[in-house]
């Protein structure tokens, strides 16, 4: 039997198969001054960022989830050199050069490197003005010189993978994500699946397409299990989306029936879903108890293949998902058990963002000590991972992986 290349039916069957980004000199590039435009709050350190990655990436290996790497695979994707040109061209268009000498002296500088990988890894690291300052012709506008470093940006959300694309059944969503800075990252996800020989010739199907208006980000999407996606519709993610989102995949032959629209706060600190709320067990939900009062959400269901209806219902968290999963009993662990100013720090950290390798197991942060300890007091099994540096660009290891293949649950 021809296995799938892409399995993604719930959040926590045993992962088989991960995608991440290891940090690089993009860190190096974040400044005070350009960081909040960037998604950062703090500058981490990148020897010690790197370490605790690699630390995560092991966690994972032992436990035979086999890890892949963005840059191998983009690299891979863009061989031929048709294609990598291709890649260049999409690249420069969506980085903001507003003069035709300029996107020809990048297009040559990216050309020059011989080795696919440090060529991307300088995609993602930014160029800085004087790296191609000489070989530039001289316009009005290139004279014209401001105190701005970058000719090309840095793109330090890069380990972030769980939010430019997302798994979906067999399929992938294909962001357009909210903001300039995120969504060049995009185009990383939109050439592995297109043109890397693994997925090229499996007909994927893509659930969204990066090219629409409306934003939807991977962070706040969440499949519950085989018939059930939860989405949030958050600071990153709008209604009209989701709504395109749930007619393409309900004209397929997908099992999934219903998508949970939940409406959280429109705010940084719960920029999405997963920040809030994710899935470690059966019937165990870690949450920031700020959303535990009476919650709006839409269901939304397949009417016809073009046709949906959406039902508006306020409910306790706790009740939609014994509703939806079919559930006697469920379970929410709050993050930093409640208290005020433990689930305040230790979501801000990304307390309640854990990545489920299996049923009840789960890899966490080392810093969120409370919230930890209430899991594990609940029968949840713990993968500790160092978390100094990584946090600072507000993800947890939910958001610094993409599942790619899921094992069914029974
Ligand atoms: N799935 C997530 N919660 N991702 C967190 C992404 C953090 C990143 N700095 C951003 O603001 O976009």
């Amino acid at each position: 039997m021809e296995r799938e290349k892409i399995s993604v039916y719930s959040e926590i069957g045993k992962l088989k198969k991960v995608l991440l980004h290891r940090p690089g000199r993009e860190i190096e590039n974040i400044t005070p001054q350009i960081m909040s435009r960037l998604l950062f709050d703090d500058i981490p350190y990148l020897e010690v960022a790197r370490n605790e990655h690699d630390e995560f990436a092991n966690i994972l290996r032992k436990n035979k989830v086999e890890v892949l790497y963005l840059d191998d695979l983009v690299s891979q994707a863009i061989k031929e050199n048709e294609i990598k040109n291709m890649f260049i061209d999409e690249f420069i268009d969506e980085a903001n050069i507003n003069s035709k000498q300029k996107r020809e002296a990048i297009k040559e500088y990216l050309l020059e490197f011989n080795d696919t990988k440090e060529m991307i890894a300088k995609m993602i690291e930014g160029i800085r003005k004087e790296e191609i300052k000489q070989k530039q012709k001289k316009s009005l506008i290139d004279i014209i010189d401001t105190e701005y470093p970058f000719i090309v940006d840095p793109m330090p959300n890069l380990y972030f993978t769980r939010d430019p694309f997302a798994s979906i059944g067999r399929g992938i969503c294909l962001n357009k994500m909210k903001t300039i800075t995120r969504n060049r990252e995009t185009l990383f996800s939109k050439y592995i699946f297109k043109y890397h020989p693994e997925f090229k010739n499996e007909n994927i199907p893509f659930w969204y397409k990066r090219e629409n208006d409306e934003p939807i980000e991977g962070g706040d999407i969440l499949v519950l299990n085989e018939k059930i996606i939860a989405i949030g519709i958050s600071e990153r993610t709008s209604p009209d989306a989701i709504e395109n989102f749930a007619k393409n995949i309900f004209s397929s032959d997908e099992s999934f029936e219903t998508i949970l629209a939940f409406d959280i706060p429109k705010k940084r600190a719960f920029m999405h879903l997963d920040t809030v709320f994710t899935m470690v067990d059966y019937n165990k939900f870690t949450i920031h108890p700020e959303i535990e009062k009476p919650l709006t959400i839409y269901s939304i269901n397949k009417k016809s293949d073009e046709e949906i209806t959406i039902n508006k219902e306020t409910m306790k968290l706790e009740d939609i998902l014994k509703k939806y999963l079919n559930l006697d009993d469920v379970v929410l662990i709050r993050c930093g058990n409640g208290d005020k100013i433990h689930s305040g720090r230790e979501q801000w950290n990304d307390g309640s963002n854990t990545l489920a390798i299996a049923p009840g197991e789960v890899i966490v942060y080392s810093r969120n000590h409370v919230t930890n300890r209430l899991l594990e007091e609940h029968g949840i099994k713990l993968h500790i991972m160092p978390s100094s540096e990584l946090s600072r660009g507000r993800g947890g290891p939910r958001c610094m992986s993409m599942p790619i293949i899921r094992e069914k649950l029974k």
